[in-house]
């Protein structure tokens, strides 16, 4: 694509991104040192799993909806079949939750924005799966030590939701022109930014990524098993349709 295509294409993106964002960066560096109290901890500490387990699903499908939103806004996304739609989403928005969730963390202190405040893994301990939140904290980490722009984080989501090897895609080659100027982009920017290392350090994390949703949901099947109500009855719809 010209360069002035790849111009636009990247203020689109960014910008999508920033509309997208539930909160701005400015506003969560303003609250990182906002901590949750001894009691406070406690209290959530006292919830039981399934209280617990509502509790963060409400939180990640507000997160999750907010992605949606990012993803209609790339442009060519609404181009795709409703099919090609939903099929990229029910993959890739759970990931891109993770990306942006690197922009909420301390790594000073090991706490993520949860609720208003931040939260280290003992907060979540009523969940009962400490791997997980080891996990999402050490990807978090790992996001935070590439220092990434907001341009790049949202590159880099977009890509990791246009993904031609998502399974039952039906038009696979309309998602592989998408990617490859969202590639375009990318390395376009990269190679601006003097940054190109950073290429193959992203192309790196998606395996991670990937991994990391499939502990999530393997450790909600888990929960749906000591629960059955609780998913049924009172989870987010967009949560159960997305993972269950
Ligand atoms: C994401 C855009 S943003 O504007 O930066 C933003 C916008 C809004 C927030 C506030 C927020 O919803 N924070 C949440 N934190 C966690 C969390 C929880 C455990 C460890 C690490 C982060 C949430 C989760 O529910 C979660 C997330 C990832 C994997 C697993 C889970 C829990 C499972 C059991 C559902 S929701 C934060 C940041």
């Amino acid at each position: 694509p010209s360069l002035l295509h790849i111009e636009e294409l990247c203020d689109s993106i960014v910008r999508s991104h920033r509309d997208t964002s539930q909160f701005r960066l400015e506003e969560l560096q303003a609250l990182r040192w906002k901590l949750f109290s001894r009691e406070e901890i406690h209290a959530y500490q006292s919830k039981s799993v399934d209280e617990m387990w509502q509790h963060c699903a409400v939180r990640l499908t507000e997160a999750v909806q907010y992605v949606v939103e990012f993803a209609k806004r790339i442009p060519g996304f609404r181009g795709l079949g409703q099919n090609d739609q939903i099929t990229l989403l029910k993959t890739g928005s759970m990931e891109v939750v993770l990306v942006r969730m690197s922009r909420c963390f301390n790594t000073e202190n090991s706490t993520v924005f949860f609720d208003g405040k931040f939260a280290s893994t003992e907060l979540f301990k009523s969940l009962g799966c400490g791997d997980l939140m080891v996990a999402v904290f050490d990807f978090a980490h790992s996001m935070c030590a590439l220092r990434l722009t907001e341009l790049q984080m949202a590159l880099f989501s977009s890509l990791v939701l246009i993904n031609t090897d998502r399974p039952c895609l039906e038009d696979r080659g309309r998602v592989h022109r998408m990617r490859k100027d969202l590639e375009g982009c990318l390395s376009h920017m990269l190679r601006r930014d003097n940054q190109e290392s950073l290429q193959h350090k992203l192309y790196q994390k998606v395996s991670v990524l990937q991994s990391l949703c499939s502990l999530h949901v393997e450790k909600l099947h888990w929960f749906s098993q000591l629960y059955p109500l609780t998913v049924h009855s009172v989870f987010p719809p967009l949560y159960k349709e997305l993972f269950t």
